[in-house]
């Protein structure tokens, strides 16, 4: 078994095309919808009926007194107004249940688009909105779009149907009384709408200080190693602290409006009774209304503010859920990574001279001056390329404009014969293996990250000689679970095997094109001669471009190109530049300054 393929033609393990991410519609639930309407239709109809039940009861209740009145069996009406109450109750419940099913399943639709749509952003849009920001709207906004669901689609138009139901009763009984109830919950209703207006607003800031806190502790927990040792915590803490009290000062007014909505709709009902005892006592005296239509009439009215406070605080709810769809939509608003249409096998060109080309390229870090300035090179297709220049010159950032992690302001980047920008990313991502100068490790066992974007079968024997060629095969076997062990939690490899771990990754590729930025930065000398040699032989048959400071990578290279930090490039052989330039043999000397 080879340890080290050669690059191999690509028609074979060229990825399927990811599915395409929904393009953002105008009202994210509708599409999130699909499949449930029928779910929620039923929710609908059930929650009506219960709505229908539960006003039958005060109209039974009725027939229950002028039976009374009359001496005549209650038995009839009695058993239909238990059977009112006690369908309403079984109903409520269902559609309860109902709607638990579709929201849950909104969400995990909406959590499922949201990953989609975040993995596909472009790094500089991921760093420009902070990583905790939008695991925040994955984890907790998500969940608010569920009142969207059930509230706005269900609760508060049957609640709205149920009022103005009962009012119709109510002004069947009596239209006078039904005038004078309805005014005196005027004043209520005008104190709900201007609370649930403001609500919408408040409910946007909460979410946004949550966004913040969540992004502060994501970047501190991600710097713990560093808080700790430069004794940060207190200063964290107070930091996010702040934060929290931030999101305190944003969930108070809005915490307050909700408890207000009860009280105001229980004032609106007090003076309605009062208004309508008031007003009903002389016309029982004068006899315009019976004592079994007063009875109907004052249930009905108690009833009232049961589908009023539905709707007020549905709608306090709805305008925290709207917030969230907001900030949704905005989320999809942000485009994804450009992406190119598959091109069919017979036009893809054959095996250029050059696996990378530059011509002219210019690149700008958001907010930072230039970095590459009309930038012109070549990397050959088969051999080792260094890639040096003093700290900041733009090294990483050549790395990431070739794997297209980010775009060139101008200028064309040619990658296997083609401009990057015309190969569907999945492929060019194929072809291309990437190295960060972080060497990270994905969150998953040893297994998981050798085998990471490998789409062929691998097995336990080429893993381990993979490991074997950077002296890890022995520390892996050793792990309680050989490569099966989890890493990144409370088990992990230090530095250096961690950076080992992913240079053996890189051996497994197919790649034609590797890219290696300071993959020996954390090794010692026995460690990077190991690591040299494993890359030396994956230059025997594809281009490999290794970002690094250290002298061993551009004494080995064939090709050197020089960013010497001015925007100017020196490429040409190791013997070459040192003849030729100044600042290679500056660099090479030890004189690597930083740019800035
Ligand atoms: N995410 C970023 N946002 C803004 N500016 C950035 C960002 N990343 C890098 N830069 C800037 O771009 C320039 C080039 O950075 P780059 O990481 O490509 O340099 P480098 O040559 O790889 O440096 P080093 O050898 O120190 O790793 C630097 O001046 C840096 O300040």
């Amino acid at each position: 078994m080879t340890l080290l393929p050669t690059a191999r033609p690509h028609r074979a393990q060229a990825r399927p095309s990811p599915a395409p991410a929904t393009p953002p519609g105008p009202w994210i639930g509708r599409d999130l919808l699909r499949g449930s309407r029928a779910l929620l239709a039923l929710a609908a109809a059930v929650s009506l009926a219960s709505a229908a039940a539960s006003l039958a009861g005060p109209w039974l209740a009725m027939d229950v007194t002028s039976a009374l009145t009359r001496r005549e069996s209650i038995t009839g009406p009695a058993v239909g107004m238990s059977v009112a109450v006690l369908g309403a109750a079984a109903l409520q419940a269902l559609c309860g249940w109902l709607l638990a099913t579709v929201g849950e399943r909104t969400v995990l639709r909406l959590r499922h688009r949201s990953v989609d749509h975040l993995l596909r952003l472009p790094l500089r849009t991921v760093r420009e909105e902070g990583v905790g920001s939008l695991t925040a709207k994955v984890t907790s906004d998500a969940a608010l779009l569920r009142t969207v669901v059930e509230t706005g689609l269900v609760h508060l138009p049957v609640a709205v149907i149920a009022t103005a139901a009962t009012l119709t009763a109510m002004a069947v009984i009596d239209p006078v009384l039904t005038l004078v109830a309805a005014g005196s919950f005027g004043l209520a209703g005008a104190c709900l709408a201007l609370m649930t207006a403001r609500m919408k607003h408040l409910a946007g800031a909460q979410q946004r200080a949550v966004g913040r806190l969540a992004q502060g502790l994501t970047a501190h927990l991600t710097a713990l190693v560093t808080v700790k040792a430069c004794r940060h915590e207190a200063a964290a803490g107070r930091s996010l602290g702040r934060a929290a009290a931030d999101v305190r000062s944003a969930s108070l007014p809005v915490s307050r409006l909700h408890c207000l909505i009860g009280p105001v709709v229980s004032l609106g009902q007090q003076a309605a009774v009062l208004a309508v005892a008031l007003a009903a006592g002389p016309r029982i005296a004068r006899g315009e209304l019976s004592l079994s239509a007063f009875s109907g009439f004052f249930l009905y009215l108690l009833h009232l503010s049961s589908p009023i406070a539905v709707a007020a605080v549905g709608i306090g709810h709805l305008q925290t859920g709207l917030a969230a769809r907001g900030r949704f939509q905005r989320l999809f608003a942000l485009p994804a990574e450009r992406d190119a249409p598959r091109l069919p096998p017979a036009a893809r060109p054959p095996r250029p001279v050059a696996a990378v080309a530059f011509e002219d390229v210019s690149f700008t870090h958001a907010g930072n001056g230039p970095v590459l300035d009309r930038v012109s090179f070549r990397a050959p297709a088969i051999g080792l390329t260094a890639l040096v220049g003093p700290s900041g010159a733009g090294k990483s950032t050549v790395l990431a404009l070739i794997n297209r992690l980010v775009e060139p302001d101008r200028g064309e980047i040619r990658v296997l014969g083609r401009p990057a920008a015309d190969w569907p990313l999945d492929e060019l991502r194929t072809r291309t293996t990437y190295l960060d100068q972080q060497s990270t490790l994905v969150e998953g066992t040893v297994r998981q990250n050798l085998r990471l974007g490998l789409m062929r079968p691998v097995g336990d024997e080429e893993l381990m000689e993979a490991l074997e060629a950077v002296g890890l095969r022995e520390t892996v076997r050793s792990l309680p679970r050989s490569l099966d062990t989890p890493l990144g939690r409370a088990l992990d490899l230090s530095g250096g095997q961690r950076q080992r771990l992913a240079v053996a990754r890189v051996l497994l590729t197919d790649s034609e094109i590797v890219l290696l930025d300071e993959p020996n930065s954390q090794l010692d000398s026995a460690s990077e001669r190991l690591v040299t040699r494993a890359v030396e032989q994956l230059a025997a048959t594809r281009c490999v471009i290794v970002a690094s400071h250290r002298l061993s990578a551009v004494r080995d290279a064939r090709h050197v190109i020089l960013l010497d930090g001015d925007g100017t490039v020196v490429t040409g052989g190791h013997e070459h530049l040192l003849a030729t330039s100044g600042s290679y043999r500056a660099l090479i000397a030890g004189g690597a300054a930083t740019r800035r």
